[in-house]
Order: structure tokens, then C-alpha cells, then sequence
């Protein structure tokens, strides 16, 4: 007994030990904690905001909006629509992304001046027309060390959305497990899928699967383009949310959302988690090196599994084949909030 409660000992003041370590490490790296759990870092806060649509204006509006959630502690803003469905929150995560994990330089002058998407498809990428320089695609001399850079980065996103947005975690889970299965079909017969879908045989494997994780779709942007005009992003997956990281040395590029009149500033360090599909938005005028990591799905992809191929998980992706009963039926619901409990896939 007695040994027994040294061991004990010993290993909780142990325990204790590495857990200050690795807090004087932390405050050395000048990296904040994780763990969004401490109150004194966490204040969330609910904002009721009305959203109304507003024609696109002319190439190169600016917008001068009023900032909300300009505190270092992290907020929830809830935004009710106009429909009074709850469609849409929005997340902003202050200063939770490690320092050792901010985008390094290959991966930097990978991005060049424009957009890279980085997909499990080829083609899959090649849909995204988001932007008009997003057509050059994963193949570069540098891929080996933006693999190795940015895989940390998205791993530890993974982990993040498990831990503070599970239904967000599930619904990139679903579509990747889906792509998966879909992946499995085609191998077994190649020749049958050559021209049945773009998702073709061809594209397959361009990164491990490892690298990606849940996720299907990461872009890179630098100066990001189209992003300072005013759009949805409309070729997202229908619930889906962008995951929007930004790097480099720069001011301005607060997120604007100009129909709900207000912006906020996301920073080296924050996660922005919001419905582009849904929203307007655009990001204010940049000065300096901007990078973002944005992670994302594309509707194509649900569409083509469904409607090709007949895969009928995918209608819940794809979201343009499903009604409100659909969803209720299968226990589902369209406008679920990230935070919340989970949808059925466990
Ligand atoms: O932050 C960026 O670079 C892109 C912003 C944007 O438009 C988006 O995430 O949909
Ligand atoms: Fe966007």
C-alpha cells in the first residue's frame, strides 16, 4: 500500500511538473492555450443580427462597417435570418492556433500570388471556379513540404473541430467517408467510371489519405482575389462552413458582412468558422502578406455522387436533392449548429 501511494505520488508530481513545462514553453512561444474550456478565455456571446440580401454591388465596393467581436476572448455570434430559422452562426476562435503550426514558406511560395486548392480529386478541384487562378492544380516540386506543413496545421484543426464543433467534425466526416466509399467503387472498376463522372479513376490518390484527414478540400490564398468583392460562395456544400485561417503580416482583411452590417477582424492565430454559402460577405482591403487557409466542401461533389452514381448518403451533402422532410425522416436536421449535439453519423 504504502509503495503503491509513493508511485502515486511521484507520478502526479510528475504529471505536474510537465504540465507547467509545458506552460512556460507555451507562454515562451508566446502560443496560447487550447483549451477554450477556461473561462477566463472563453466569452461567449450571443449577437442577434438580421440579415438581409443585398444586390451584388460594382467590382471594388468598399465597405465601412462597424466591428463587433474585436475582443481577445472568443465569441459566438448567432445570426438569425430573415426566415427566423437560425440558419447560420458564426465562430471565432482568438489565438488558439499554436505558433508552430502558422504556414511556412513553401507553402507560402506554393500559393504564389493567387489561389491553390489542395483535394483528394483532382478534378474535384478543378470545379472550383471560385476564383479565376484556381485552375492551377496539386502538382508542384514543392508539394513534399507543404504536405509536411500543412498536415500538422489540419491535424490539429481536426482535433479542434472535434472537440468544439462536433456536428461541423461529423458533417466533413460524412462527406470524406462518402468520397471514400466512392473511391472504393471506382477502383474496383475503372474502366466503367472513366466517363460516367469527372470523379474519375484518373484523379485518384493524389495525396494520402492521411494528409487531409475528415477534410476533402483546402485552399491556400494569398491577396485572395474575388474574396474582396462581395459574394456567397456558392459552390459550397450546402451546411457546410468555411474554415477560414489567416497568416503572414498584414493589416486590414477583416471579414465584412455587409448585409448584416457588421465585420470582424480575424488574425493570425483565429479560426473563422461561417456559412459562406449562406452569407454575403468580402474581406476589407489588405495591406501586406496575407495567407488564409481555407477549408471547405464543394457541392459538385455531393451532386456527382448522388446523381451519377446514385450513392444516396449523398443527397446529404449535396443538399440540392433533399427536402426539409427528408431530413426529418432520417433524423436530421438542415440547420443544425455546429456546436450543438450531433447529427445521426456517430
Ligand atoms: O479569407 C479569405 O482569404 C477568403 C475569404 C472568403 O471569401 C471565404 O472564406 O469564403
Ligand atoms: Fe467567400
Amino acid at each position: 500500500m504504502m509503495e503503491a501511494a509513493k508511485v502515486y505520488t511521484e507520478r502526479k508530481s510528475k504529471r505536474a511538473a510537465y504540465k507547467m513545462r509545458k506552460k512556460q514553453q507555451r507562454d515562451a512561444n508566446n502560443e496560447s492555450s487550447t483549451d477554450i474550456k477556461n473561462p477566463e478565455h472563453v466569452k461567449w456571446e450571443t449577437e442577434f443580427v438580421t440579415h438581409k440580401y443585398i444586390p451584388e454591388p460594382k467590382k471594388n465596393t468598399t465597405f465601412s462597417l462597424p466591428k463587433l467581436f474585436t475582443d481577445k476572448s472568443i465569441r459566438f455570434g448567432q445570426v438569425v435570418d430573415t426566415t427566423n430559422c437560425n440558419r447560420a452562426v458564426l465562430f471565432l476562435y482568438r489565438r488558439v492556433v499554436p505558433r508552430v503550426l502558422f504556414l511556412g514558406e513553401s507553402t507560402k511560395a506554393y500559393a504564389g500570388f493567387g489561389s491553390v486548392f489542395l483535394g483528394t480529386w483532382r478534378r474535384y478541384c478543378k470545379h472550383l471556379f471560385t476564383t479565376g487562378d484556381s485552375k492551377k492544380l496539386v502538382s508542384s516540386d514543392l508539394e513534399a513540404d507543404v504536405v509536411n506543413d500543412l498536415g500538422p496545421l489540419l491535424g490539429f484543426l481536426q482535433n479542434f473541430l472535434k472537440k468544439n464543433l462536433p456536428v461541423l467534425y461529423h458533417h466533413h466526416l460524412r462527406l470524406r467517408k462518402l468520397l471514400q466509399k466512392h473511391k472504393e467503387i471506382v477502383k474496383q472498376d475503372v474502366a466503367s467510371f472513366a466517363t460516367k463522372t469527372d470523379l474519375s479513376s484518373s484523379q485518384l490518390g493524389i495525396l494520402e489519405d492521411s494528409f487531409l484527414g475528415i477534410f476533402n478540400l483546402v485552399c491556400i490564398g494569398h491577396k485572395s482575389g474575388r474574396s474582396m468583392d462581395f459574394h456567397r460562395d456558392v459552390n459550397n456544400l450546402a451546411f457546410g462552413y468555411n474554415i477560414v485561417l489567416p497568416f503572414g503580416e498584414f493589416e486590414g482583411g477583416a471579414m465584412q458582412f455587409p448585409g448584416m452590417n457588421f465585420e470582424v477582424d480575424v488574425l493570425p492565430g483565429d479560426i473563422l468558422v461561417f456559412d459562406a454559402e449562406f452569407y454575403q460577405h468580402c474581406l476589407s482591403q489588405v495591406n501586406g502578406n496575407r495567407y488564409s487557409v481555407i477549408v471547405f466542401g464543394c457541392k459538385n461533389a455531393g451532386d456527382e455522387l448522388y446523381g451519377e452514381n446514385g450513392l444516396d448518403e449523398a443527397k446529404l451533402v449535396s443538399g440540392t436533392n433533399v427536402t426539409d422532410d427528408w431530413f426529418a425522416k432520417e433524423g436530421l436536421v438542415r440547420y443544425f449548429n455546429p456546436m450543438e449535439g450531433r447529427n445521426k453519423e456517430g
